[in-house]
């Protein structure tokens, strides 16, 4: 038996920034689901800054590059970014008109946004000759004109499609004003026009990663008028955690943005250090992790700031092993001090924006709800990131919290889109009925650590926690 994810082969360049090009590629395509198959086109010598140099790759090179990916591989979509010059694009399709049921998405790459050329002369029309061959190209408005040799879109979008695109997709981030308009246009006629307020800042590399995300979306199958929109959704999440190197030049898209958010964090086995697994603490946690539990919040009510960060500092080493997430409670200055991914804060610990200030945007804040849904929309407010409710059930731990009921977290379920966090009394018994109110993740002290096989435990209560 075979199985492949939806396979995309690339053409583009190797930016050494990572900003662009095949890396570009890569984390988009991989990062949505789908597998790259990358045939480099040059070397380019770039930063975030601006473009330097660039050396084509040979041409038979790269023909053998795609022919063996081609042979090995049921591919279900290309995405062209730089080719850099007339035999090089001659050459390409001339292979891919062998393979004329996959759908190919141009972005005819011509420059550098942040300045610098990326093609020789003879590209623009090598360009025009084979776009019967594409399935789209993705333009931005600069490209768009310069590729048509037209002063305005109405002319350049009516000559390309003379010329044989059949749909020409183009980005108005180049366009002066607050508000980014996007137009689709099949057989030279507008199909689909999206506005979104404008992003502060360049981003290098957004060509290229809009362009391997709607291939992507294509090997998937999807339609251009689903996929625009689905493309545009995951593009604008990368450039709005996209990060800058420097204070001048250009930003580098976040395309793994999405696995760090809490929405993907905050899920499954939710295990809370108790201060009584004293020596224990390290190799009862690293059962739990290898038991399936995906986040730790390092508890610990004493007042030994020394044993505090000595033990949440290796939580955080053992925790980065299994890429999962891990959170101090009550402490932000800890959380900080030990590089957590975030904190955990109950009513009396401080407000989100004071953790928010010292632990950054992408620091994952949760926030103890009680029973209360007032409590939560204030949390909401403030910028939490989870929501805590319980105690779900009479908890041994904690044998006065307040109780919270099942119908709190279910109206808590059906008014926030955050992740829920249940906590408190749950036992292997109980997952099923709190996970069915709406719980994302399940947090446990007692019954987590209660036998003395931790890890055999976790897994027992991980697969009722994933029981479908
Ligand atoms: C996931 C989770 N939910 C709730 C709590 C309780 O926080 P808090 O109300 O601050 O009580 P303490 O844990 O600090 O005693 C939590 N820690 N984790
Ligand atoms: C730390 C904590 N907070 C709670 C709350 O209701 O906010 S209940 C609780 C204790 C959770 O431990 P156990 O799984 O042993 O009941
Ligand atoms: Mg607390």
């Amino acid at each position: 038996m075979t199985t492949m994810r939806p396979v995309t082969l690339c053409f583009s360049g190797l930016d050494p920034s990572g900003g662009a090009g095949l890396q570009a590629d890569i984390e988009a395509i991989a990062s949505l689901g789908g597998h790259a198959t990358v045939v480099c086109t040059a070397l380019t010598v770039q930063d975030s800054q601006q473009v330097y140099d660039f050396a084509l790759v040979d041409t038979a090179l790269l023909l053998a590059q795609a022919k063996a990916v081609l042979a090995d591989f049921q591919v279900a979509s290309v995405k062209i970014g730089m080719l850099g010059s007339r035999a090089v694009v001659d050459a390409i399709f001339a292979l891919l008109a062998e393979h004329p049921h996959i759908p190919v998405v141009l972005d005819p790459v011509l420059s550098a946004n942040a300045g610098g050329n990326l093609a020789h002369d003879d590209l623009r029309d090598a360009l025009l000759a084979v776009l019967p061959q594409t399935a789209v190209i993705t333009p931005n408005s600069l490209e768009l004109r310069r590729l048509a040799a037209c002063d305005n879109d109405a002319a350049a979008i009516a000559k390309l499609s003379a010329s044989g695109a059949q749909a020409i997709w183009v980005t108005g981030g180049h366009e002066p004003g607050d508000q980014i308009m996007n137009r689709l246009y099949v057989h030279g006629d507008l199909a689909l026009t999206t506005q979104q307020a404008r992003l502060h800042g360049e981003f290098h590399g957004s060509g290229c990663t809009l362009a391997a995300t709607l291939a992507a979306a294509m090997a998937r199958g999807m339609t251009l008028t689903d996929a625009v929109p689905w493309t545009e959704r995951y593009v604008r999440q990368a450039l709005e955690h996209a990060d800058r190197p420097r204070s001048t030049g250009q930003f580098i898209p976040n395309r793994l943005a999405h696995l760090h958010t809490a929405a993907a964090c905050i899920q499954g086995l939710y295990a809370i250090t108790n201060a009584n697994l004293g020596d224990t603490l390290l190799t009862q946690v690293r059962q739990a992790l290898i038991g399936g539990a995906r986040i730790v919040q390092y508890r610990d009510k004493s007042n030994d700031a020394a044993k505090r960060w000595r033990e949440a500092s290796a939580l955080r080493l053992l925790c980065s092993e299994f890429s999962a997430t891990f959170l101090i409670n009550d402490d932000a200055a800890l959380a900080h001090a030990v590089a957590a991914d975030g904190v955990h804060l109950g009513q009396q610990d401080g407000a989100v924006a004071h953790a928010r200030a010292l632990l950054g945007r992408h620091a994952v804040i949760g926030v103890t709800c009680h029973n209360d849904l007032a409590l939560a929309r204030s949390a909401v407010a403030a910028g939490a990131n989870y929501l805590a409710f319980g105690a779900m059930f009479a908890s041994r731990t904690k044998p006065h919290a307040s109780l919270c009921s099942m119908e709190t977290l279910q109206a808590a379920r059906a008014e926030f889109s955050l992740p829920i966090v249940a906590i408190g009394g749950i036992s292997h018994d109980t997952i099923a009925p709190v996970r069915a109110a709406g719980a994302n993740a399940i947090a446990l002290i007692s019954e987590l650590w209660r036998g003395d096989d931790t890890l055999a435990h976790a897994q027992r209560l991980t697969q009722e926690i994933y029981r479908p």
